[in-house]
Formats: C-alpha cells, structure tokens, sequence
C-alpha cells in the first residue's frame, strides 16, 4: 500500500514522515527524488522548475510512505491532507526564516484548501483523509494515520475551513 502525505510547506509532512520512518515504515521524501527532473528556477517565486508529469510516469511506487507537497499526484492507494491553521503556519514557516511574500503564499494556499482540492481532484474520496495537526505533535499525527492506513479509521476531509482568514486578511 502506497500512502501520499501530502499538505502545504510547514504543515509537517517531514517531520511526521520522520516519525513514521522512526516507527519501521518505509519513507520517501520527494525532494530526494525530484532531482534529474529539475527544468530550471522560478527566481521570482523562489522555487524549482519541475518536469512533475515525467517525475509521477517513472516513480516506481513504494510499500510505504511518499512524502511532499505533489504526493497526491502519484497513483497512491491513500492520500492524507495534512492542515494548519493560517496563523500558525505562518509562524512555523517565520521560523524557517521564509520570506514573507513566501509566507502570505503558503498561507493563502492554505486558506484556500488548494492541496486538498488538488487531492479531491485525483483520487478517490474513500482514500482520502484530512489531517489538520495545528497544535498537535508528531506522534499523535502518526498515530492517526497509521490508524488510517490500517482501516480502522475511515476517510474524512471537508470539516475544515480557514475562509475566515481569508476575510480577515486579503
Ligand atoms: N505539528 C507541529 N507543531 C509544531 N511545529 C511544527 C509541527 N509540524 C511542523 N512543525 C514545524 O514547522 C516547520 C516545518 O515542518 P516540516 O519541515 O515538517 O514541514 P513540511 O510540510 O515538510 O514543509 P516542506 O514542504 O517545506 O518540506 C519545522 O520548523 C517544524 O519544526
């Protein structure tokens, strides 16, 4: 079984992939998989050119975990969302030293559901699970889905709703 965590930078998808690869699954970062695809540099938005459509036709799938912020566009047989909440993100992502116009894009992607929205578009949505981890910690994210990819708890997305960021805030 092949499961995409896939969510907005800083909403903690390495690090709760990290604790998943602690706790014996098989991890794959996609940023230590994207290199011979790289096409060149968007200087403006600061981020790499990627060739994604040639990327997802040669990525052989893993029994395990694929995680990155295209995840859900792989084959997977599950997909989490992973969420948090605007202010916060915009916090961790301070604290990565982002830029700000860097940061007011994550957080309106953020705001406007883009990574599930993308995700909905792709798969099946009783292979999707929405995880919002604002506040929580690495163990508790992993517990849920490892809980999820067990079956024993079911898909779910589509509770969340950060609009009121948006209007409070463009
Ligand atoms: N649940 C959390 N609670 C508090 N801080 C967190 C949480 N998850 C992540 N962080 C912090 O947010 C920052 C980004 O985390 P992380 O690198 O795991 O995010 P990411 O989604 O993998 O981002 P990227 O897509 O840029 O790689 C880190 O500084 C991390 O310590």
């Amino acid at each position: 079984m092949m499961c995409g965590i896939t969510g907005t930078p800083g909403t903690g998808k390495s690090m709760i992939a990290d604790e998943l690869a602690r706790r014996g699954h098989t991890v794959v970062h996609i940023t230590e998989t994207v290199g011979p695809y790289v096409t060149g540099e968007d200087e403006k938005r600061d981020v790499q050119i990627i060739d994604v459509d040639r990327w997802v036709a040669e990525f052989k799938p893993v029994d395990g975990f694929v995680e990155g912020h295209f995840a859900h566009l792989l084959p997977c047989d599950r997909v989490v969302v992973l969420r948090c909440r605007p202010d916060e993100l915009a916090a961790r992502l301070e604290q990565r030293k982002y830029r700000e116009a860097k940061i007011r894009e994550n957080t309106e992607a953020e705001a406007l559901d883009s990574c599930l929205i993308e995700t909905i578009e792709e798969h099946d949505p009783s292979h999707i699970f929405e995880l919002d981890t604002t506040g929580r910690d690495a163990a508790y994210c992993a517990d849920r889905i490892e809980a999820f990819v067990r079956g024993e708890i079911p898909a779910d997305f589509g509770h969340i709703d950060w609009s009121s960021y948006l209007e409070a805030h463009l």
